[in-house]
């Protein structure tokens, strides 16, 4: 397998394609003709990339949870209750652990046991083995735009039966779905395995059937600087949009600090328009999603609420398309589906509250703004020079030298050399800088930052702050201070 970003051929596509839906039987039931003709019965208002466009033009920002149970019937009652209980303006359908990692044995053995138990034995929905017709009865007892929502290194038959099945949205990427879930599959099979999953999108818009793909933007969600999650999300724009995906949500786990936060969104739509276009991709529809805190969470649900209420502030504030909604029952795992409501009605009063108030760009934010894209810009080019031009071999070439490097990645292929930790506002910086190749005056102001933040809490930098802040929210705090 030669890896390049180049659009497959249809030959090259078919050709992959026989195998790929005969790794369960369920596969069978694909028919990419009649699935096209399905789409078009699909009413508008469940397009999720016609509702993603509105929202754009209208300065909404949408809200979506994450769900998602093992028994089909259960899960259109989950998706429903909350529709009309949650509000929610955009619905998942978060897929198992099992599915993720191909296991569609133990999805079957699952399934059969949790309609003995009564109750959902598995952590998301096994859409592979609900297969297209399962999907299908989703879709259409479903009031609301639907995507999925996993974390699969190999989502090659997974797209196939849910887009066949009716799904207008589907997340995912070759970085970002294989560095911060997976230990040892290689980023060369995950981002090649990944362009087949976009050429099928890019097929489906050759037929006239909009479905809008989203990058995993949070990855580890764990004090991700902004300038590595927006390399990745632009290197996946990219690699979607070569292969023919038209309409894409970028996006952007929150770090906490809201001048950062805001920046955050504005630098990611500015660089990402600019890089797609610089780059022949100027008819794709560009889209962001905040994700609301994605480390770890206070136990008390009080406190959980404001940790939620927080990223829908900052969410609101940042103009951002749609905001993903976390739970009060975070620390404790999957929420029920009243906790799951009430995350989405908390999020859904700040939104509205907020969407009268612009944020005044000050200069802070700007200075911001143009670090957080400078900082992009020298791994974006590092990765194209790496790839000579090539941004997938580049990516691979990039992981191999440090040039890209995601913090606590449990992936073998990041080199987890680059060390993240909160400045003296609580916004994350660079600690250590790894191999980023950062130009020395954006150096500087990382060193300067910590340095700034060490001698206010009478310390020296050390990795201690990095632990220390790992753990300050789900302790009660933003910068994780010395006892
Ligand atoms: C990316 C991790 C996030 O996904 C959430 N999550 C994973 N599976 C489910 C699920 N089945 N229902 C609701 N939330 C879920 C989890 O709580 C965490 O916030």
């Amino acid at each position: 397998m030669e890896l390049k970003n180049k659009k497959w051929t249809h030959d090259h596509f078919y050709g992959v394609r026989e195998e790929i839906l005969k790794h369960w039987p369920t596969g069978a039931d694909v028919n990419f003709e009649e699935a096209v003709k399905y789409h078009e019965t699909i009413p508008a208002k469940k397009h999720f990339a016609k509702r993603l466009v509105k929202a754009k033009k209208n300065g909404e920002t949408l809200t979506q949870p994450r769900a998602g149970v093992a028994l089909l019937d259960e899960h259109i009652n989950l998706l429903n209750f909350l529709r009309t209980e949650g509000e929610a303006d955009l619905l998942p359908t978060t897929i198992d652990s099992y599915t993720r990692q191909n296991q569609y044995e133990n999805c079957a053995n699952a399934i059969e046991e949790s309609m003995k138990a009564g109750r959902s034995l598995l952590n998301g929905f096994p859409a592979v083995n609900h297969g297209v017709h399962g999907v299908r009865k989703l879709v259409e007892s479903v009031d609301g735009p639907l995507q999925v929502r996993h974390g699969t290194p190999d989502a090659r038959l997974l797209t196939e039966i849910t887009l066949a099945g009716g799904f207008t949205s589907y997340e995912g990427g070759g970085i970002s779905y294989n560095i911060p879930y997976a230990k040892s599959v290689s980023l060369e099979k995950t981002i090649y395995d990944w362009q087949y999953n976009d050429r099928l999108v890019g097929i489906y818009a050759e037929h006239g059937i909009e479905i809008n793909r989203e990058p995993f933007g949070p990855l580890t969600g764990t004090l991700v600087p902004p300038c590595i999650s927006h390399a990745v999300a632009i290197i996946e724009g990219i690699l979607a949009a070569e292969q023919g995906v038209k309409n894409i949500t970028l996006g952007y786990g929150q770090c906490g600090n809201l001048f950062q936060d805001v920046a955050a969104i504005k630098a990611l739509e500015q660089l990402a328009e600019e890089y797609l276009v610089k780059h022949g991709y100027s008819d794709c529809i560009l889209t962001t999603v905040f994700h609301q805190w994605m480390g770890g969470f206070p136990q008390d649900e009080a406190k959980a609420f404001a940790v939620i209420s927080w990223g829908a502030a900052a969410a609101a504030l940042a103009k951002a398309t749609k905001v993903i909604v976390k739970t009060p029952h975070e620390a404790l795992g999957i929420p029920t589906k009243e906790a799951n409501a009430m995350g989405l009605r908390a999020t859904k009063q700040l939104i509205n509250m907020l969407a009268d108030q612009p944020f005044p760009m000050t200069a802070e934010v700007d200075i911001e703004v143009e670090m957080i894209k400078a900082e992009t810009r020298c791994i974006l080019d590092k990765v194209f020079e790496l790839g000579n031009g090539d941004f997938a071999s580049g990516s691979v070439r990039a992981f191999e030298a440090g040039v890209l490097d995601v913090p606590f990645a449990p992936s073998q292929y990041s080199l987890n050399k680059i060390l993240p930790a909160r400045d003296n506002n609580g916004a994350v910086r660079l600690f250590d800088v790894g191999n980023l190749p950062f130009t020395q005056d954006i150096i500087d102001f990382h060193k300067a930052k910590i340095d700034a933040r060490a001698k206010e809490e009478g310390r020296k930098a050390s990795f201690q702050m990095v632990i220390d802040d790992i753990y300050a929210i789900s302790k009660g705090r933003l910068v994780g201070r010395p006892n």
